[in-house]
């Protein structure tokens, strides 16, 4: 699939106090996870606080297109599964977009069942890498075609009994994870997964909650075993999607970055394997009250209270990259405007994100006057409180490569550099955000 029209640039310019309260779409990984899971289970899902991404609304086609019903009547979306076990063959490719999760799952989901299947993507799904989830699927029995390197296209075809395996995600991925225990949900017997290095834990709390026989032994080094029984049943649930720290994000970091700025952002979701960020904001001296926590539908949310603050650099710790992976491209501007040098460790999955995050945001700093240096796995960002200097005078554009998070970050840092930042392209937004461009205006930031 390649994007309607033409690249959409956009510019973001010195902006002054951002005030206001808002409330951040839903969080991408739960709602990806409640049309497959919704779309899956016997009976009715009822799904509120949703988010209308693209790469999510292509989860819900694509689940459409294997059996699924699903439509939204006033703010809630209605799923009439198929019950476990019982996906129709999809007489199309299933196209995900720009999408690497609803992409990965749904070949774990899809994937083992006696037929086949067809996966495409957009430029930027195509070049990242899907060995990571083919490989456990040809232990389970999966016929795999694939393009050069394991890249899309991608077709599967599942045996007749799959053979349950069990797997150690070799690197720090949910999305491995996932597909291997959504893979189990249609293989007879018992599908473990162990977890060396924790990620975010949304596809086993969910897939308990549709009533999965499935039990996680965390042993004393933290490596956490998951066993997953398959071809149980799933019951349709009731899920009210919290909102989604990722894109919380954006609008936190650049009240942080604004001078005289005070934004309160609500329902956002705190699970602890999601929280890296703000935990090192605040030991960057950021001023992040953390108010009115709560427990909603089995996970913690907090309405989180955002002011200005002067930043200091600080050394980030490899293990905390997990919980705050998708965050290191807005954090690293965050990182331009702090006093000293902020340190970033542990880097090596951002290589094979939407993009190669860890150069695009060394090239991006590079062009808007952020002296960094780039590792293999590693970022050293060198901050300009203030931003003096900062922005571009001429008319370099930032390249997005594709890339949602890209687009946003560098959007963020025009409106505390002394000069306006541009990007080449905004389009990819509505891949996560859609109402990115409203939300920030409202509070007060100049984007155009
Ligand atoms: O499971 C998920 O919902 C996700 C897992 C992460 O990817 P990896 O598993 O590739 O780290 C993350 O970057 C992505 O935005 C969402
Ligand atoms: C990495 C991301 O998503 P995905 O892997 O689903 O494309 C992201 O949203 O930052």
């Amino acid at each position: 699939m390649s994007h309607s029209g033409n690249p959409a640039p956009a510019t973001a310019r010195k902006s002054e106090n951002l005030k206001g309260t808002v409330r951040i779409p839903g969080d991408k990984s739960i709602s990806h996870r409640s049309f497959m899971f919704g779309g899956l289970a016997a009976g009715e899902t009822r799904i509120t606080g949703l988010l209308e991404g693209e790469d999510v609304i292509n989860t819900g086609k694509a689940m459409a297109a294997m059996g699924a019903k699903i439509e939204k009547v006033g703010e809630t979306w209605i799923i009439n599964g198929t019950g476990n076990g019982a996906l129709l063959a999809p007489e199309a490719p299933l196209d995900f977009g720009n999408a690497g999760t609803g992409c990965r799952l749904t070949m774990g989901l899809v994937g083992v069942y006696d037929f086949a299947s067809t996966f495409v993507g957009d430029a930027s799904l195509t070049s990242r890498p899907m060995g990571r989830v083919l490989n456990p699927l040809r232990e389970m029995g999966v016929q795999v075609q694939s393009a050069d390197g394991d890249r899309l296209p991608v077709t599967l075809h599942g045996p007749k009994t799959p053979n349950p395996i069990t797997y150690r995600v070799p690197m720090a991925s949910a999305q491995v994870k996932s597909a291997v225990l959504l893979a189990g949900l249609n293989t007879p017997g018992i599908t473990t997964v162990i977890e060396p290095i924790m990620t975010r834990d949304h596809t086993e709390k969910m897939l308990q909650g549709f009533g999965a026989n499935l039990t996680v032994e965390t042993d004393a080094q933290g490596v956490r075993t998951i066993r997953l029984e398959g071809r149980g049943k799933l019951t349709g649930q009731v899920i009210d999607v919290p909102g989604d720290p990722s894109s919380t994000a954006f609008p936190l970091v650049a009240a942080l970055l604004v001078p005289g700025s005070d934004v309160t952002i609500v329902n956002v979701l705190m699970n602890p394997t999601r929280t890296g960020l703000i935990l090192t904001l605040q030991e960057m001296g950021a001023r992040i009250e953390v108010l009115n926590v709560r427990n909603a539908g089995g996970e913690d949310v907090a309405d989180l209270r955002v002011q200005f603050s002067e930043l200091k650099g600080v050394s980030v710790p490899a293990d905390r990259a997990p919980s705050m992976i998708d965050e290191y491209p807005v954090l690293a501007v965050a990182a331009s405007f702090a006093e000293g040098k902020t340190v970033m460790d542990g880097l090596e999955e951002l290589r094979v994100k939407e993009s190669d995050r860890l150069a695009a945001v060394a090239r991006g700093l590079e062009l808007n006057g952020v002296q960094c240096e780039e590792g293999e796995t590693s970022l050293v960002v060198h901050g300009v409180p203030g931003g003096k200097g900062l922005g571009n005078r001429s008319d370099g554009q930032v390249k997005t490569h594709l890339d949602h998070r890209i687009a946003m970050s560098f959007l963020v840092m025009g409106l505390a550099s002394e000069h306006p930042v541009t990007v080449d392209d905004a389009r990819m937004i509505a891949t996560s955000f859609p109402e990115f461009m409203d939300l920030m205006t409202g509070l007060g930031a100049r984007i155009g």
